[in-house]
């Protein structure tokens, strides 16, 4: 098991820069997911970790060593890729054993290696099997076999589910992290898939055009995001433009023609544009009328039932401003109907006040 340290890391293909200045450690065993839109810089810097690239500023360390420009096959990674990279006409035996032959390991070390990690993944059954006669699922346990076999310090994922259906998905989803939580081992994560990160992650960084936005919890991430990107990006939301009025020292929405109540009121983030979040799921409404702060008369636009939830859409009176909230499905009687008048409320300790993303 190793520690990940990247120091300053910065990718330059040409004039692009695909990845600039970031710094961040990843911790012994931990679960880390880099998260992001297509094209954000996260698979490029799993290969500067890999080996695949060497950084153009910068230093990748594996705990306290320099990493930053030593070959792929002396840094003991294992790696699963998106489209596996499996040898289709050879057996399951002979993929997962291939790295094993390449370190020259005796022959009974690998028999004994490959049937264990084979045991792990629930494979051993199709040990003779030839990888083009699996199915996605069982090709992708044989890819997470291969690169676990050669007891990595570090495993490297780069969006291994994202060729199987839903359901398989989610099988693929536990069964990873229950191998990960077995072996222990750091693994490194990437994925463009928020429940994904949500769900399997100690931690993640979030990126976008090369930028690292925020690095946090799930539960840090999801409910303090730094600014308008990570709220949007992770989960879904309500954001508005805010400004802050200096002389009565509160928020004010012009969509929503009104002072916004916020707690804690977060006066650092007082300059530069900003935006207020608030998540479907945290908004309160009601037939009946509500009291206190934030509250809005709206119209009911649109149900939509999704069924674990009721996704409802609804027109704030004058204004341009259509709220989306988000109920679990409680039952038929619950549901809002189209066309209702209906009080809402903006629960202040819910709403987030955060800066616009820098544009680079
Ligand atoms: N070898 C290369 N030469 C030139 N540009 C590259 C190269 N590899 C990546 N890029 C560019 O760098 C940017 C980041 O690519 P990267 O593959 O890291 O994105 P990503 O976040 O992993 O996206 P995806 O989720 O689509 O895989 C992209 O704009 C890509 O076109």
């Amino acid at each position: 098991m190793s520690s990940v340290t990247l120091s300053n890391i910065t990718k330059r293909f040409g004039n692009f820069t695909a990845v600039k200045d970031l710094d961040l450690v990843i911790e012994e065993g931990e679960f880390f997911t880099f998260l992001g839109p297509s094209g954000c810089g996260k698979t490029t810097t799993l290969r500067m970790i890999a080996g695949f690239y060497y950084p153009s500023e910068g230093k990748v360390k594996f705990n306290e060593k320099d990493m930053t420009t030593v070959s792929p096959e002396n840094r003991n990674t294992g790696m699963v890729f998106q489209n596996y990279a499996l040898f289709p006409h050879m057996t399951v035996y002979e993929n997962v054993a291939f790295g094993l032959k390449v370190r020259k390991k005796k022959k009974a070390e690998i028999k004994k290696r490959v049937e264990d990690v084979l045991e792990k993944v629930r494979l051993k059954p199709f040990i003779d099997r030839q990888v083009s006669q699996l199915s996605g699922g069982q090709q992708q346990r044989v890819a997470l076999a291969r690169a676990l076999v050669i007891e990595p310090d570090i495993l490297l994922l780069d969006e291994p589910l994202s060729n199987l259906d839903a359901r398989l998905r989610d099988e693929m989803r536990n069964e990873i992290l229950r191998l990960q939580r077995e072996y222990g081992i750091t693994t490194i994560y990437v994925t463009h898939d928020q429940v994904e990160a949500l769900t399997m992650s100690d931690r993640i960084a979030v990126f976008n055009v090369g930028n690292c936005q925020q690095i946090g919890t799930p539960t840090e991430i999801y409910n303090q995001p730094v600014n308008d990107f990570v709220a949007e990006f992770i989960g879904e939301t309500n954001l508005l433009d805010v400004d802050w009025k200096e002389d009565k020292e509160e928020f004010y929405s012009e969509g929503l023609n009104k002072s916004i109540a916020v707690i804690p009121p977060e006066p650092e983030m007082s300059e530069g544009p900003l935006k207020m979040s608030i998540r479907p799921e945290a908004i309160q409404v009601s037939e009946e009328e509500l009291s206190g702060p934030n509250v809005f008369l709206g119209n009911v636009q649109l149900v939509q039932f999704t069924g674990e939830a009721v996704h409802s859409f609804i027109a704030i009176h004058e204004s341009d401003v259509t709220l989306k909230v988000t109920d679990l499905n409680k039952g038929p009687s619950t549901y809002l109907k189209e066309n209702a008048q209906v009080y809402v409320q903006l629960p202040p300790s819910q709403v987030r006040v955060v800066p616009k993303a820098k544009k680079e």
